[in-house]
């Protein structure tokens, strides 16, 4: 069963806008998890520029399925989530500045510090998962690191998607299967969307975990919450 993560970044853009708590972000992920969500992400970047690191805590009580937090593991973000001790914690590549996530790790490259941050999650029974792109030698890497599970930046596939779904779709086919032939769970996430989903996991079922933010709350303006979230779910069935 590959289960919906809903990134609620975009709430805390739009609550953030005017400076008071409208919309209320705890009653949306509240909402999201009665309309059948099976997770909440949040990445507090270092701005604060949606999530703040008060909105963790005060959500962590809340949360009653899967809690997901992302972010570079700098020893501030560190010290978040190993306060605030999320069902599993996403290793992000992305520099304090950058508008949004644009790469994966290049594990290789970042071994060391990997391992000991990965080492230091899992010691305190929080799920790791790494940010990756779909190169099979970097997810063998990313594998020796001791991660629980790796999530496929899935941008390439997206963008691709509505000019060749086939070829969009068969980096991530490989990338998977060589994940899990790792022992590694598979997540994926970024740009997702109504258009693109449903085919990513008819090509991928044993997905453990989309984490879908932007479209999904993009597509909400026009559907509404919950009709969103029942048609994201409808696409993973
Ligand atoms: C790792 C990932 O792909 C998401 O966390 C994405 O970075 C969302 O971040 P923004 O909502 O700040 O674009
Ligand atoms: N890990 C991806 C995520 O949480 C949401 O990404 P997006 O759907 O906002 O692009």
């Amino acid at each position: 069963m590959t289960n919906l993560s809903v990134n609620i970044n975009k709430i805390a853009t739009l609550r953030n806008a005017r400076g008071e708590n409208v919309p209320d972000l705890l009653k949306v992920a509240a909402d999201c998890e009665a309309y059948g969500a099976q997770g909440i992400t949040v990445h507090p970047r270092p701005d604060e520029r949606h999530i703040r690191r008060d909105d963790v805590y005060r959500l962590r009580p809340l949360v009653c399925t899967e809690f997901n937090i992302e972010g570079y593991p700098s020893q501030s973000f560190m010290d978040l989530v190993l306060q605030v001790r999320p069902t599993q914690v996403t290793l992000v590549p992305d520099a304090p500045d950058a508008l949004t996530s644009s790469a994966g790790w290049d594990v290789a490259s970042n071994m060391e510090f990997l391992v000991s941050v990965v080492d230091r999650f899992k010691a305190e029974g929080i799920r790791t998962s790494i940010f990756v792109g779909t190169d099979t030698d970097n997810i063998r890497q990313a594998a020796k690191t001791g991660t629980d599970r790796i999530e496929l930046y899935t941008k390439p596939y997206a963008d691709l998607y509505p000019s060749g779904p086939e070829k969009a779709v068969a980096p991530f086919v490989e990338a998977a299967d060589v994940a899990l032939k790792c022992g590694l769970g598979v997540n994926a996430g970024h740009d997702l969307s109504l258009v693109n989903l449903e085919y990513f996991h008819s090509m991928i079922p044993r997905l453990s975990e989309v984490s879908i933010g932007h479209a999904l709350i993009c597509d909400a303006l026009y559907l509404g919450l919950e009709e969103t979230i029942h048609r994201y779910l409808n696409c993973l069935k």
